[in-house]
Protein backbone atom coordinates (compact mmCIF):
# COMPACT_ATOMS: atom_id res chain seq x y z
CA UNK A 1 0.00 0.00 0.00
CA UNK A 2 2.72 2.30 0.70
CA UNK A 3 3.76 2.61 -2.54
CA UNK A 4 0.38 4.28 -3.72
CA UNK A 5 0.08 8.45 -3.82
CA UNK A 6 -3.24 10.31 -3.48
CA UNK A 7 -4.59 11.51 -7.04
CA UNK A 8 -7.43 13.16 -4.93
CA UNK A 9 -6.45 15.65 -2.31
CA UNK A 10 -9.75 16.41 -0.70
CA UNK A 11 -12.01 13.58 -0.78
CA UNK A 12 -15.54 13.80 0.58
CA UNK A 13 -17.13 10.40 1.53
CA UNK A 14 -20.60 9.68 1.90
CA UNK A 15 -21.45 6.47 4.27
CA UNK A 16 -24.62 4.80 4.48
CA UNK A 17 -26.07 4.74 7.81
CA UNK A 18 -26.99 1.00 7.45
CA UNK A 19 -23.13 0.62 6.78
CA UNK A 20 -22.93 1.09 10.53
CA UNK A 21 -25.03 -1.66 11.40
CA UNK A 22 -22.37 -4.05 11.03
CA UNK A 23 -24.39 -7.34 12.01
CA UNK A 24 -26.63 -5.66 14.51
CA UNK A 25 -30.26 -4.80 13.18
CA UNK A 26 -30.95 -1.52 14.76
CA UNK A 27 -28.40 1.16 15.72
CA UNK A 28 -24.10 1.09 15.74
CA UNK A 29 -22.10 -1.92 15.80
CA UNK A 30 -18.80 -0.60 17.88
CA UNK A 31 -16.82 -3.55 15.72
CA UNK A 32 -17.77 -1.43 12.70
CA UNK A 33 -17.44 1.79 14.09
CA UNK A 34 -13.93 0.84 15.76
CA UNK A 35 -12.77 -0.35 12.01
CA UNK A 36 -14.18 2.57 9.97
CA UNK A 37 -12.24 4.86 12.22
CA UNK A 38 -8.90 3.14 11.27
CA UNK A 39 -9.64 3.75 7.48
CA UNK A 40 -10.03 7.06 8.29
CA UNK A 41 -7.16 7.15 9.82
CA UNK A 42 -5.41 5.94 7.24
CA UNK A 43 -6.69 8.22 4.58
CA UNK A 44 -5.62 11.19 6.98
CA UNK A 45 -2.30 9.75 7.45
CA UNK A 46 -1.91 9.56 3.39
CA UNK A 47 -2.13 13.01 3.09
CA UNK A 48 -5.71 13.86 2.56
CA UNK A 49 -8.08 16.28 3.49
CA UNK A 50 -11.47 14.30 4.12
CA UNK A 51 -15.12 15.46 5.26
CA UNK A 52 -17.76 12.80 5.80
CA UNK A 53 -21.20 13.10 5.28
CA UNK A 54 -23.37 10.34 7.16
CA UNK A 55 -26.62 8.98 6.66
CA UNK A 56 -29.15 7.99 9.26
CA UNK A 57 -30.86 4.52 7.47
CA UNK A 58 -29.38 2.20 10.87
CA UNK A 59 -32.28 4.34 13.01
CA UNK A 60 -35.01 6.01 10.87
CA UNK A 61 -35.56 6.89 7.39
CA UNK A 62 -38.17 9.41 6.67
CA UNK A 63 -40.08 7.48 4.37
CA UNK A 64 -39.85 4.28 6.85
CA UNK A 65 -41.85 6.37 9.65
CA UNK A 66 -44.23 8.01 7.56
CA UNK A 67 -45.82 4.14 7.35
CA UNK A 68 -46.06 4.11 10.91
CA UNK A 69 -48.30 7.02 10.57
CA UNK A 70 -45.83 10.20 11.60
CA UNK A 71 -46.01 13.23 9.60
CA UNK A 72 -43.48 13.25 6.54
CA UNK A 73 -41.74 16.42 7.75
CA UNK A 74 -41.62 15.66 11.66
CA UNK A 75 -40.30 12.19 9.83
CA UNK A 76 -37.62 13.45 7.69
CA UNK A 77 -36.35 16.01 10.86
CA UNK A 78 -36.46 12.38 12.84
CA UNK A 79 -34.54 11.04 10.04
CA UNK A 80 -31.98 13.90 10.41
CA UNK A 81 -31.66 13.85 13.87
CA UNK A 82 -30.50 10.25 13.52
CA UNK A 83 -27.49 11.33 10.87
CA UNK A 84 -26.41 13.27 14.64
CA UNK A 85 -26.59 10.33 16.50
CA UNK A 86 -24.40 8.63 13.62
CA UNK A 87 -21.89 12.14 13.73
CA UNK A 88 -21.16 11.97 17.33
CA UNK A 89 -20.43 8.24 17.45
CA UNK A 90 -18.12 8.44 14.55
CA UNK A 91 -16.34 11.63 15.85
CA UNK A 92 -15.99 9.75 19.56
CA UNK A 93 -14.33 6.97 17.42
CA UNK A 94 -12.04 8.52 15.63
CA UNK A 95 -10.88 11.02 18.59
CA UNK A 96 -10.50 7.95 20.53
CA UNK A 97 -7.64 6.74 18.31
CA UNK A 98 -6.19 10.62 17.88
CA UNK A 99 -7.50 11.84 14.71
CA UNK A 100 -8.77 15.59 14.82
CA UNK A 101 -12.58 14.95 14.08
CA UNK A 102 -15.34 17.95 14.34
CA UNK A 103 -19.18 17.47 13.87
CA UNK A 104 -20.81 20.18 11.85
CA UNK A 105 -24.90 20.25 11.60
CA UNK A 106 -26.83 21.69 9.30
CA UNK A 107 -29.56 22.25 11.89
CA UNK A 108 -28.31 24.56 14.82
CA UNK A 109 -27.65 22.80 17.98
CA UNK A 110 -24.66 24.43 19.62
CA UNK A 111 -24.99 22.78 22.82
CA UNK A 112 -24.25 19.25 20.67
CA UNK A 113 -21.58 20.51 17.70
CA UNK A 114 -20.41 23.09 15.34
CA UNK A 115 -23.47 24.80 12.97
CA UNK A 116 -22.03 24.39 9.72
CA UNK A 117 -20.93 27.28 8.05
CA UNK A 118 -18.51 26.82 4.56
CA UNK A 119 -15.93 28.43 5.69
CA UNK A 120 -15.28 27.09 9.10
CA UNK A 121 -15.85 23.86 7.35
CA UNK A 122 -12.43 24.27 5.19
CA UNK A 123 -10.57 26.04 8.28
CA UNK A 124 -10.86 22.56 9.95
CA UNK A 125 -10.02 20.56 6.38
CA UNK A 126 -7.13 23.12 6.12
CA UNK A 127 -6.13 22.20 9.27
CA UNK A 128 -6.25 18.44 8.63
CA UNK A 129 -9.60 17.78 11.22
CA UNK A 130 -11.96 15.30 9.58
CA UNK A 131 -15.01 17.13 9.54
CA UNK A 132 -18.39 14.82 9.63
CA UNK A 133 -21.50 16.69 8.18
CA UNK A 134 -24.85 15.66 9.52
CA UNK A 135 -28.36 16.68 9.56
CA UNK A 136 -28.29 16.30 6.09
CA UNK A 137 -29.14 19.53 4.31
CA UNK A 138 -31.37 20.47 6.79
CA UNK A 139 -34.30 20.58 4.59
CA UNK A 140 -37.19 17.75 4.55
CA UNK A 141 -37.52 15.81 1.25
CA UNK A 142 -34.03 15.56 0.66
CA UNK A 143 -31.25 12.66 1.37
CA UNK A 144 -28.11 12.82 2.75
CA UNK A 145 -26.64 11.81 -0.91
CA UNK A 146 -27.88 14.80 -1.73
CA UNK A 147 -26.50 16.96 1.17
CA UNK A 148 -22.79 14.94 0.11
CA UNK A 149 -23.55 16.16 -3.22
CA UNK A 150 -23.79 19.42 -1.86
CA UNK A 151 -21.16 19.54 0.50
CA UNK A 152 -18.61 18.17 -1.95
CA UNK A 153 -19.14 21.41 -4.23
CA UNK A 154 -19.57 24.01 -1.41
CA UNK A 155 -15.87 22.10 -0.15
CA UNK A 156 -14.71 21.43 -3.77
CA UNK A 157 -13.98 18.04 -3.27
CA UNK A 158 -11.98 16.43 -6.18
CA UNK A 159 -13.47 13.13 -5.40
CA UNK A 160 -16.58 11.76 -3.85
CA UNK A 161 -17.09 8.42 -2.76
CA UNK A 162 -19.52 6.90 -1.90
CA UNK A 163 -19.32 3.78 0.59
CA UNK A 164 -21.90 1.33 0.71
CA UNK A 165 -22.94 -2.21 0.81
CA UNK A 166 -22.29 -3.42 -2.38
CA UNK A 167 -19.20 -2.97 -4.12
CA UNK A 168 -20.19 -0.78 -7.08
CA UNK A 169 -22.94 0.15 -9.51
CA UNK A 170 -24.85 -2.30 -11.22
CA UNK A 171 -27.22 -2.61 -14.31
CA UNK A 172 -29.76 -2.93 -11.33
CA UNK A 173 -30.05 -3.55 -7.38
CA UNK A 174 -27.87 -6.89 -6.74
CA UNK A 175 -29.14 -7.44 -3.31
CA UNK A 176 -32.68 -7.78 -5.21
CA UNK A 177 -31.30 -9.18 -9.11
CA UNK A 178 -28.65 -11.71 -9.03
CA UNK A 179 -27.95 -11.49 -12.18
CA UNK A 180 -26.80 -7.82 -12.05
CA UNK A 181 -23.76 -6.77 -13.39
CA UNK A 182 -21.03 -4.43 -12.14
CA UNK A 183 -19.95 -1.93 -14.55
CA UNK A 184 -16.17 -0.27 -13.96
CA UNK A 185 -17.53 3.38 -15.64
CA UNK A 186 -19.99 4.95 -16.79
CA UNK A 187 -21.15 8.72 -16.90
CA UNK A 188 -23.70 10.53 -14.99
CA UNK A 189 -25.82 10.84 -18.38
CA UNK A 190 -26.05 6.94 -18.47
CA UNK A 191 -26.86 6.47 -14.50
CA UNK A 192 -29.69 8.70 -15.45
CA UNK A 193 -30.91 7.08 -18.83
CA UNK A 194 -30.59 3.46 -17.28
CA UNK A 195 -32.07 4.97 -14.02
CA UNK A 196 -30.03 3.48 -11.84
CA UNK A 197 -31.07 3.67 -8.08
CA UNK A 198 -27.86 3.88 -6.31
CA UNK A 199 -28.37 7.75 -5.55
CA UNK A 200 -31.41 9.84 -5.58
CA UNK A 201 -32.15 11.92 -9.17
CA UNK A 202 -30.88 15.30 -7.09
CA UNK A 203 -27.69 13.55 -6.26
CA UNK A 204 -26.91 12.49 -9.50
CA UNK A 205 -27.54 15.80 -11.25
CA UNK A 206 -25.93 18.07 -8.44
CA UNK A 207 -22.37 15.87 -9.19
CA UNK A 208 -23.06 15.74 -13.07
CA UNK A 209 -23.17 19.33 -13.20
CA UNK A 210 -20.92 20.17 -11.14
CA UNK A 211 -18.45 17.97 -12.97
CA UNK A 212 -17.29 15.96 -9.36
CA UNK A 213 -16.52 12.40 -10.08
CA UNK A 214 -18.17 9.53 -7.88
CA UNK A 215 -16.74 6.37 -6.26
CA UNK A 216 -19.56 3.92 -5.52
CA UNK A 217 -17.58 0.77 -3.47
CA UNK A 218 -17.76 -1.48 -0.69
CA UNK A 219 -16.98 0.05 2.58
CA UNK A 220 -16.50 -3.49 4.11
CA UNK A 221 -13.71 -4.44 1.66
CA UNK A 222 -10.13 -3.47 3.09
CA UNK A 223 -7.68 -0.79 1.60
CA UNK A 224 -10.93 -0.11 -0.85
CA UNK A 225 -11.12 3.97 0.01
CA UNK A 226 -7.65 3.98 0.08
CA UNK A 227 -6.92 2.36 -3.50
CA UNK A 228 -10.10 5.04 -4.77
CA UNK A 229 -8.18 7.77 -3.45
CA UNK A 230 -4.89 6.80 -5.32
CA UNK A 231 -6.87 6.95 -8.40
CA UNK A 232 -6.69 2.92 -8.78
CA UNK A 233 -9.48 1.21 -10.40
CA UNK A 234 -11.73 0.22 -7.50
CA UNK A 235 -15.64 -0.04 -7.49
CA UNK A 236 -17.50 2.09 -10.17
CA UNK A 237 -16.11 5.81 -11.42
CA UNK A 238 -18.67 7.45 -12.66
CA UNK A 239 -18.17 10.85 -14.34
CA UNK A 240 -18.66 13.41 -17.41
CA UNK A 241 -16.16 11.64 -19.65
CA UNK A 242 -17.57 8.58 -22.38
N1 LIG B 1 -28.12 -0.21 -9.73
C1 LIG B 1 -27.69 -0.38 -8.46
N2 LIG B 1 -26.39 -0.67 -8.22
C2 LIG B 1 -25.94 -0.82 -6.97
N3 LIG B 1 -26.72 -0.70 -5.86
C3 LIG B 1 -28.04 -0.41 -6.05
C4 LIG B 1 -28.57 -0.24 -7.35
N4 LIG B 1 -29.89 0.05 -7.22
C5 LIG B 1 -30.16 0.06 -5.92
N5 LIG B 1 -29.05 -0.23 -5.21
C6 LIG B 1 -29.02 -0.32 -3.72
O1 LIG B 1 -28.64 0.95 -3.24
C7 LIG B 1 -28.05 0.74 -1.96
C8 LIG B 1 -27.14 1.90 -1.68
O2 LIG B 1 -27.80 2.77 -0.89
P1 LIG B 1 -27.37 2.90 0.66
O3 LIG B 1 -27.69 1.69 1.44
O4 LIG B 1 -25.97 3.37 0.65
O5 LIG B 1 -28.44 3.87 1.15
P2 LIG B 1 -28.47 5.35 1.60
O6 LIG B 1 -29.92 5.72 1.49
O7 LIG B 1 -27.51 6.19 0.83
O8 LIG B 1 -27.97 5.29 3.08
P3 LIG B 1 -28.76 4.93 4.42
O9 LIG B 1 -28.45 3.50 4.70
O10 LIG B 1 -28.14 5.83 5.41
O11 LIG B 1 -30.20 5.25 4.20
C9 LIG B 1 -27.27 -0.55 -2.08
O12 LIG B 1 -27.23 -1.22 -0.85
C10 LIG B 1 -28.03 -1.33 -3.15
O13 LIG B 1 -28.77 -2.39 -2.59
O1 LIG C 1 -31.26 16.59 3.71
C1 LIG C 1 -31.86 15.65 4.26
C2 LIG C 1 -31.25 14.44 4.61
C3 LIG C 1 -31.95 13.44 5.25
N1 LIG C 1 -33.26 13.63 5.54
C4 LIG C 1 -34.00 12.59 6.30
O2 LIG C 1 -33.09 11.77 7.05
C5 LIG C 1 -33.27 10.39 6.69
C6 LIG C 1 -31.97 9.66 6.77
O3 LIG C 1 -31.16 9.99 5.63
P1 LIG C 1 -30.73 8.88 4.54
O4 LIG C 1 -30.21 9.65 3.37
O5 LIG C 1 -31.98 8.09 4.19
O6 LIG C 1 -29.72 8.02 5.20
C7 LIG C 1 -33.91 10.44 5.32
O7 LIG C 1 -34.64 9.25 5.05
C8 LIG C 1 -34.82 11.65 5.43
O8 LIG C 1 -35.97 11.30 6.13
C9 LIG C 1 -33.89 14.80 5.17
O9 LIG C 1 -35.10 14.98 5.41
N2 LIG C 1 -33.17 15.79 4.56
Amino acid sequence: MSELTPTYRRVLLKLSGESLLGKANFGIDPQFLAHFAQQIQAIVKFGVQLAVVIGGGNIFRGVGLTASGIDRISADYMGMLATVINGLAIQDALQKIGVNAQVMSAIGMDTICETYTRQRAMSHLEKGTVVIFVAGTGHPFFTTDSAASLRAIEIGAHLMIKATKVDGLYSADPLRDPTAQRFTHLTYDEVLTRQLGVMDLTAVILCRDNRIPLRVLDMGKSGALIRAIAGQDEGTLINNEE
